[in-house]
């Protein structure tokens, strides 16, 4: 498959792109756990084997899983020369200015790690200043260092394959993300979408080095018409505007309307997939505190190269049965029950993939929510959940639909 397509949010999935979790889960500190944007942390192993049987429920329903730091691997080792310009601009990224820095940490990474993978693997998983050789620098900052500093922050959220970068259609969004720790992250998308041979060529819609933020969790592909987008706190309306411009202008892109949703600012409803996710023709899982009247803003093009915006206020029922065609039923999380809502809320109960229209994978430690899908018509694919729900991300963030079948 070359290209992506991606015009729904329900359509048989046929490819999608995962991230293992690596040692980058190893470095988050219980100091660092905020601006790395965790609540608490993971046991790496069993991490590793929920995600390796989410891996499994996908390739049993017939999705090619494909990693993220194998395609980035691969562009490398297709393109040697692309290797030390990656190196240079993470390098950079990480915040590190200076020459000899720069050339200390360079030297450690070509010395020990020549495979193409354990490389990428090693810039998401970040660097301790202990790891590296011990030089008499002369400098006061290495004189009054702790050793035990990071000296190239972990990417610990890259598992969250949703949201660095965001399939439309068929083409892509590689974002700028909210936070600095997760804009390190698009790197890996930007080398893949313009090198790898199953990507390159695909529409750029928005790109990382934008001003405005917008995240992958906040992109819902209604249908090949109509893109959802969360104004949130990690999506900007000013992202919104310029995205709509780009894909209205693309001539070869079907979609003529954008529904930007404004929804309330805070980490419960980070993006627009942690409030709703579709999961058949006519039926979404939504948080529950979204339930009451909402502003919709619909951006359609005014037919001379801008846009045109009609604001509206209505419940998320009667938006979303007017653009899927049909009238939808919204199954919030939790059932009624405002306590079980409210814990599995908090493990992302309305986050669920879809593999196809009524199939979706969901976690297991939301059994109340799940209960409730199943006597709706729902079939649940249930993957283990202790570990991987402390990032705060469901099924839908740990996973980039690269290819779904028509409807
Ligand atoms: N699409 C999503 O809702 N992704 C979840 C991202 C969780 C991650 N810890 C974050 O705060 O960005």
């Amino acid at each position: 498959m070359q290209g992506v397509n991606v015009k729904s949010e329900i359509g048989n999935l046929k490819k999608v792109i995962l991230h293992r979790p690596g040692d980058e889960l190893l470095n988050l500190t219980p100091n660092t756990l905020e601006e790395l944007l965790f609540d608490d942390i993971p046991f790496l192993p069993v991490a590793q084997e929920e995600h390796d049987a989410f891996a499994k429920i996908l390739r049993e329903e017939g999705v090619e899983v494909v990693y993220l730091e194998d395609l980035m691997a691969e562009v490398l080792d297709a393109k040697p020369e692309l290797r030390r310009q990656f190196l240079d601009q993470w390098i950079y990224e990480a915040g590190i200015r200076t020459e000899m820095y720069h050339d200390i940490i360079t030297d450690y990474i070509e010395s020990n790690y020549a495979d193409t993978k354990a490389m990428v693997m090693k810039t998401m998983a970040g660097i301790n200043l202990q790891e590296l050789p011990q030089r008499d620098t002369h400098l006061l900052v290495d004189m009054v260092s702790d050793r035990c500093k990071l000296v190239c922050a972990p990417m610990p959220n890259l598992y969250f394959t949703r949201d660095p970068f965001a399939m439309i259609g068929n083409g892509v969004s590689i974002n700028r993300m909210y936070s600095q720790t997760r804009n390190r992250e698009t790197i890996y998308g930007d080398y893949i979408f313009k090198n790898h041979p199953d990507f390159v060529g695909t529409p750029e819609y928005y790109s990382r080095n934008d001003t405005f933020h917008i995240e992958g969790g906040d992109i819902l592909n209604i249908n090949e018409h109509v893109l959802a987008i969360g104004i949130s706190q990690r999506t900007e309306p000013d992202a919104i505007d310029h995205i709509a411009h780009n894909i209205f202008n693309d001539e070869t892109s079907p979609i003529d309307t954008i529904l930007a949703f404004n929804i309330p600012v805070s980490r419960a409803f980070m993006h627009l997939d942690t409030v709703f996710t579709q999961i058949d023709r006519d039926k979404f899982t939504i948080h529950p505190g979204i339930m009451g009247p909402l502003t919709v803003f619909e951006i359609t093009p005014d037919g001379k190269g801008g846009t045109k915006i009609r604001e509206r206020n209505e419940d998320l029922e009667s938006v979303l049965s007017e653009y899927v065609g049909q009238k939808v039923t919204l199954i919030p999380c939790g059932g009624g029950d405002r306590i079980a809502a409210e814990r599995e809320q908090w493990n992302d109960g309305s986050n669920t993939l879809c593999v196809r229209p009524g199939t979706v994978v969901v976690y297991q430690r939301n059994n109340v929510t799940n209960d409730v899908l199943y006597k709706n018509g729902i079939n649940c694919l249930v993957m283990p959940s202790a570990e991987l729900s402390r990032g705060r991300g469901g099924p839908r963030c740990m996973s980039m639909p690269a290819w779904r079948e028509a409807l």
